[in-house]
């Protein structure tokens, strides 16, 4: 069942819950229009689901089996028909993607089953065999909201998703805003939680958030804001973004709404300003890479609990924690999510914040300093303040411009002094191309693709190690950072073998990976990848797409990421690919003719209308002798006219905004 506000994503965990179901030997059912759907019963809102029901799911925004907000529900009649309509239906488990509000739905429908199922006996609705079979009910949340509200996991499923439209919209806005020189009040989702406002306020480099979990203490909303505003615009910036979450609040808990925001910026600052309420916009529309791979892990991992579980254990949620999914208490998760409402009543924003994620605060301060970056009297004293060179490396990789403005503007909020250094170590060792960052040069460049101060693969051993230590030397750098791939891993490791011989080298050095192949070690992402999985994803869609149109087409299709298999392994989770082959594990002939195999019988089985496009994902690297083409002709031979196989080879995605 989905349930509450629809979430992008959703889809793909309803499609990873019906077919891990039906993997594992479990008949699926969609409850159809959230709790409503409970609440009226019979198999046109219970129905039971099948593996080609939820075929093409994945790429689809909303939710396709329905939701709603049911008052009934929160009626213990309202929930009573819900026991016996699921009894009726032969349900054991109940599998809820939604947020806070559906699940604690879900856990007190769960607590109060014992209740309701000896009142339905009691009162002759169910005989005796169907209590006795049904005295328990598994229940199983796994959180679909945009707003990224719940406690105890890092993302919920839908949020990413969302994010990335906020800030295409505020991209788009920005632009206007510039050519006018005007300043956008922009209204974002969030009743309860400011996460989108502040995700996007860092993304898209804002110049003020307004958020209810955070409201300005020290003096009024209003000269806070206006003095950050007008120290921007004395530094030449032409235009204004402030962003308003929806439930943005004084501290004294009075609404602050876009209007009142616009009057403050028109009367004491004179600005030309608009209102844009980006309503629904946030809400509709297909899931990016991560939510698809999020809900789809989240669905199989609440099938398993649900099939783990006993009348003993409490509820589960699903969540992710540091990249990993989790089974949490969903009564303890529920509580939590709560008290930070009631920290909000209560004026208690300190306990607000920190009943966030800890990632919460830590974002807030970053926005703060880099917001507040070469205005406000920097935090250090002269004495250590420090000069820092900032460096791409490698291949552009999506992120490393967004890399540059933070580490600059952060630099400068402290009272450093952030140099970059053009075209890599290339460039310095042949041109010296040492340049101070101006604040106002950089900004605007969180939405620029690509590398706005140049990158070269070289390393310093293939230019000029001596070079390079003798411009360390000249500026006086006091520490150095490297954004890039393998080639920027293998430079620090040079780096730092040579400080015995150039003691110009003996600063801090550090790197942050940033490469589309997502290979450097000792990281989970790096910079790059996820934008890259984006754009291949899209790509991916619109040619089964293409393929589906054409009834009977196997699309075959070449994956970058060097060596790195996770590129084609993941797009493969987003899309729905058949197979992905990776330089990992090569391509094994067993495994080729199983995979074909497995093509044929699925074109096989499916007929006319319904007959869609298959994709098979082949990384590269994964083989030198079968290529992208010797794959599709071996795949288009042995389908024997069944059915056809074409390769697609998409051009340079490494560095999209
Ligand atoms: N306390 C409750 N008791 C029983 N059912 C509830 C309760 N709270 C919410 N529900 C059920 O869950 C539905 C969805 O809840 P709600 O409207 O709060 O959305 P949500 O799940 O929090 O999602 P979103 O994050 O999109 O707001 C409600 O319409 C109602 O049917
Ligand atoms: O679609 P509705 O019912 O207007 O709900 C809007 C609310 O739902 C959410 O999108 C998700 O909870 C909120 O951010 C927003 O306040």
């Amino acid at each position: 069942m989905t349930s509450g506000g629809d979430a992008p994503g959703m889809n793909a965990c309803v499609r990873a819950v019906v077919r891990a179901a039906i993997y594992r030997g479990c008949k699926a059912f969609a409850v159809m229009e959230g709790y409503e759907g409970l609440v009226r019963g019979g198999p046109e809102y219970i129905k039971e689901m099948n593996w080609l029901d939820v075929r093409g799911y994945l790429s689809e925004g909303g939710t396709n089996i329905g939701t709603a907000r049911c008052m009934d529900f929160k009626q213990r009649q309202g929930r009573l028909k819900g026991c016996k309509h699921l009894i009726d239906a032969g349900i054991d488990a109940l599998i809820v993607c939604g947020g806070d509000g559906s699940l604690t739905g879900a856990d007190l429908f769960r607590k109060e089953w014992p209740s309701l199922i000896q009142e339905l006996k009691d009162t002759g609705v169910i005989s005796n065999e169907k209590y006795e079979k049904h005295k328990h009910l598994n229940i199983c949340g796994t959180v679909g909201s945009i707003d990224n509200d719940m406690a105890t996991t890092d993302a919920t499923i839908g949020a990413y998703s969302s994010l990335d439209r906020i800030c295409q919209a505020i991209d788009y806005i920005d632009a206007t805003a510039n050519s006018h020189s005007r300043a956008f009040v922009v209204e974002v989702m969030g009743r309860h939680c400011g996460w989108l406002a502040l995700m996007a306020g860092i993304a898209t480099s804002a110049d003020y958030i307004l958020i209810p979990e955070k409201p300005s203490s020290s003096k009024g909303w209003q000269d806070q804001m206006c003095q950050i505003v007008s120290q921007h615009r004395s530094k030449g910036k032409r235009k204004t973004i402030v962003i308003v979450a929806e439930g943005a609040i004084t501290n004294e808990l009075e609404p602050i709404s876009s209007d009142a925001v616009k009057d403050v910026l028109v009367d004491r600052l004179g600005l030309d300003t608009r209102v844009t309420t980006l309503g629904h916009v946030q809400r509709g529309g297909t899931a990016v890479s991560y939510d698809r791979i999020l809900a789809t892990v989240q669905g199989v991992e609440a099938v398993k609990a649900v099939l783990d579980s006993t009348p003993d254990t409490p509820s589960p949620l699903i969540g992710i924690e540091e990249n990993k999914i989790v089974r949490k208490s969903l009564v303890e998760a529920v509580e939590i999510t709560k008290s930070v409402a009631t920290a909000i009543e209560n004026k208690d924003f300190d306990k607000a914040m920190s009943l966030r994620d800890s990632e919460f605060t830590e974002h807030l301060s970053n926005f703060m300093a880099m917001n507040s970056a070469n205005h406000n009297e920097p935090t250090l004293p002269a004495n250590k303040r420090k000069s820092i060179a900032i460096i791409n490396i490698g291949a552009p990789a999506g992120g490393m411009n967004s890399a540059v403005y933070a580490m600059a503007t952060y630099c400068m909020s402290r009272g450093h002094t952030p140099y970059a250094i053009h075209n890599g170590f290339a460039g310095l060792s042949r041109h010296e191309s040492v340049r101070l960052i101006d604040w106002l040069q950089i900004e605007g460049w969180n939405s620029i693709g690509g590398s706005e101060i140049g990158t070269n693969r070289s390393t310093p051993k293939e230019t000029d190690i001596g070079m390079i230590a003798y411009y360390f030397e000249k500026y006086q750098f006091d520490g150095l950072i490297i954004v890039g791939g393998f080639e920027a891993f293998v430079s620090l490791e040079q780096l730092e073998s040579a400080r015995a011989m150039y003691p110009a080298f003996r600063i801090p050095m550090v790197l942050i990976p940033a490469t589309i192949s997502n290979n450097v070690p000792g990281t989970e992402y790096s910079l790059g990848s996820d934008t890259c999985l984006n754009s291949l994803m899209q790509y991916c869609d619109v040619v089964k797409q293409s393929a589906s149109a054409t009834r009977d087409r196997t699309f075959v299709i070449d994956v970058q990421g060097g060596n790195s298999g996770y590129i084609a392994t993941f797009a493969a989770l987003a899309c729905g690919a058949q197979a992905s082959y990776v330089p990992e594990e090569g391509i094994p002939l067993d495994q080729l003719e199983a995979d074909i195999n497995s093509l044929k019988e699925a074109f096989a089985v499916e007929k006319g209308l319904s007959k869609s496009g298959k994709l098979v994902l082949k990384s590269t690297n994964a083989s030198k002798v079968l290529t992208t083409q010797v794959i599709a002709d071996i795949i288009k031979q042995e389908a024997n006219g069944q059915f056809d196989a074409k390769t697609a080879i998409p051009v340079v995605f490494a560095s999209p905004t």
